[in-house]
């Protein structure tokens, strides 16, 4: 029998450093031929634009969530993946930040097939040491589910992400937090997701009795989770050209005063004056400008249309007041 093929799961609260650890593995030197699939949240999906360029194959998944609407394209996914097992040597999935890792997880145990052919190597959970407490401390109605605590709980690995924006006294009471909610997993300082990728990859780490101790219904497919509805996102995808000092201005200004209620925004963007392509991130109050030049993001290409894309993820959004904030910063 050959050997199966490892399936590590990125996951992780909205903005806490996945795409960066993708990169950072698509990009470090390990030989391996790594297949990636993507799950992004949002109305407008702009992380394909933030993936560095590389010869591995990316499947993008953007119509739903990747732990309950659109598992059915998961299993799809995968299966395509296995008739071509001889091509990789491992498989990443990147969840969204608003994603139950246990459904994913449970593809890898309930199906035959997959099951057979395919081994999930770990649970690797990227935690923003500045925002996530907040996120793990939260209040949910009742029946609804605390996802951060979630993607905590089920870590086999946390990457402690973002270390360069906290002191040490938060960070070591951030540690005790998480020691509550998961007491095994490894926990490994990271700044910008660079990790040693032997700690995070092939490492066998997925445990099921664990998890069986821990939620006895972790194989039970007919289980039902039910996500906080109340944090949306508002996407758009508008023609033109913006004005960075308008830009800036209105960005800045909206992330001070929403930056409570905007957990997460993120835009690819063209600026008058430049040939290259803008990224813009925010992770509530943060914000950060870069662009292809800095090799952020891919640049435009010759033929490509100059359309901006931006999505903002949160709760209490004004759809009209974003489009037209942003409207007002073109030339
Ligand atoms: N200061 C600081 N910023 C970081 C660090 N790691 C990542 N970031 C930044 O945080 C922002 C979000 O990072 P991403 O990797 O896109 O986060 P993500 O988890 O993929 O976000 P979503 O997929 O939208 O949930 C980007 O601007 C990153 O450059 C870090 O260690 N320190």
């Amino acid at each position: 029998m050959t050997d199966k093929i490892p399936v590590s799961i990125i996951t992780g609260f909205l903005g806490a450093g996945k795409t960066t650890l993708v990169n950072h593995i698509l990009t470090g030197n390990h030989g391996k031929k790594i297949a990636i699939i993507e799950n992004e949240f949002g109305e407008v999906g702009v992380d394909d634009g933030l993936v560095v360029e590389t010869k591995e194959e990316i499947f993008e998944m953007n119509n739903g969530c990747i732990c309950c609407t659109v598992r059915g394209d998961l299993i799809r996914i995968l299966g395509k993946l296995m008739k071509r097992k001889d091509k990789f040597d491992a498989i990443l999935i990147e969840t969204t930040g608003l994603a139950d890792p246990a459904p994913v997880a449970q593809t890898f145990f309930v199906d035959d097939e997959i099951k057979e052919q395919m081994l999930l190597d770990a649970i690797i959970t990227v935690v923003d040491c500045k925002h996530v407490g907040q996120h793990l401390d939260e209040e949910k109605p009742e029946g609804v589910e605390n996802e951060s605590v979630e993607q905590v709980a089920f870590a086999d690995k946390i990457l402690l992400n973002k270390t360069d924006l906290v002191s040490e006294e938060e960070k070591m009471a951030l540690i005790g937090k998480i020691r509550g909610i998961n007491a095994y997993c490894e926990i490994i300082e990271t700044n910008h997701s660079k990790v040693d990728l032997d700690k995070i990859l092939g490492v066998k780490a997925f445990d099921l009795g664990r998890v069986m101790e821990k939620e006895p219904e972790f194989l039970d497919v007919d289980g039902e989770h039910q996500h906080d509805n109340s944090v949306t996102s508002v996407g758009m995808e508008v023609e033109g050209e913006a004005d960075m000092g308008k830009l800036n201005s209105w960005l800045s200004t909206l992330l001070r005063e929403k930056g409570v209620d905007i957990f997460r925004s993120k835009g690819i963007l063209a600026i008058s004056g430049s040939e290259d392509k803008y990224v813009f991130q925010g992770v509530h109050m943060l914000m950060g400008m870069g662009s292809s030049a800095e090799g952020l993001g891919r640049p435009w290409k010759p033929e490509e249309k100059r359309v901006n894309k931006l999505v903002f993820i949160g709760r209490n959004l004004n759809r009209e007041e974003l489009n037209a904030g942003f409207k007002a910063c073109l030339v």
